[in-house]
């Protein structure tokens, strides 16, 4: 079993990273599942908002499915932004062979990429009525990982360097796991 938190703000790069190396996995014969969370917020709990006591209870639950989608041998990528040490620790608490994948990015590069307007929309007056007031990284908090065991910085690095990064270390955590699916 292998439990693998990628935590960063919008835009830095989880999806990306994690579809990416989700399909090298799959390619050499490994059970794979990313946990996106901005997918799973919408199919499954939508009312959760983005206060800081929902987004607690939105990583737990998808932690709680990741462990048990662990206990079938796959390997769980977790895609969201994270932003709470306490609860990145709590998850690698539950799962002590869990790795914490910090995908980092400035701040300058994610307003350019802003590939769904967010950081455009936070940036906009108090009053207005498309404003965004708790984005994280802009106006709500964002806890940067004391000791990630990776960290991959996508403002520096191309997204096929960050990939090979990303797939090399998860290949190395899964050489000491025998339980890991393989065909
Ligand atoms: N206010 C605010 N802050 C942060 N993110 C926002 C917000 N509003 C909407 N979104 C969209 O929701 C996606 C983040 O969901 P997560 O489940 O990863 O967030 S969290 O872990 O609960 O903090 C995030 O997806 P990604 O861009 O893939 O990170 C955003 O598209
Ligand atoms: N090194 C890199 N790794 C990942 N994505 C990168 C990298 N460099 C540039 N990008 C771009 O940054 C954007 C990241 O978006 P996305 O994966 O949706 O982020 P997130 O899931 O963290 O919100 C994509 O448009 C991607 O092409």
């Amino acid at each position: 079993m292998l439990f693998v938190q990628l935590t960063g703000l919008s835009g830095a790069g989880k999806t990306t990273l994690s579809r990416r190396v989700s399909s090298q996995l799959t390619n050499l014969g490994y059970g794979v599942e990313v946990l996106d969370g901005d997918q799973y917020r919408q199919r499954l709990w939508p009312e959760l908002t983005f206060s800081a006591l929902d987004r607690q209870e939105n990583i737990r639950r998808l932690g709680f499915i990741g462990q048990r989608m662990t206990h079938h041998g796959l390997v769980v990528i977790l895609a969201a932004i994270n932003p709470y040490e306490h609860i990145r620790a709590e998850l690698k608490a539950m799962m002590p062979t869990s790795k914490v994948v910090f995908v980092d990015c400035d701040l300058p590069t994610l307003m350019q990429r802003d590939t769904k307007g967010l950081y455009a929309r936070a940036l906009l007056p108090e009053d207005h009525a498309d404003k965004i007031t708790n984005l994280t990284g802009v106006n709500d908090p964002y806890e940067r990982p004391a000791s990630p065991d990776l960290l991959i910085n996508t403002s520096l690095e191309t997204e096929a360097i960050s990939e090979q990064k990303l797939l090399n270390a998860i290949l190395n955590w899964l050489k000491s796991d025998s339980t890991a699916y393989q065909i």
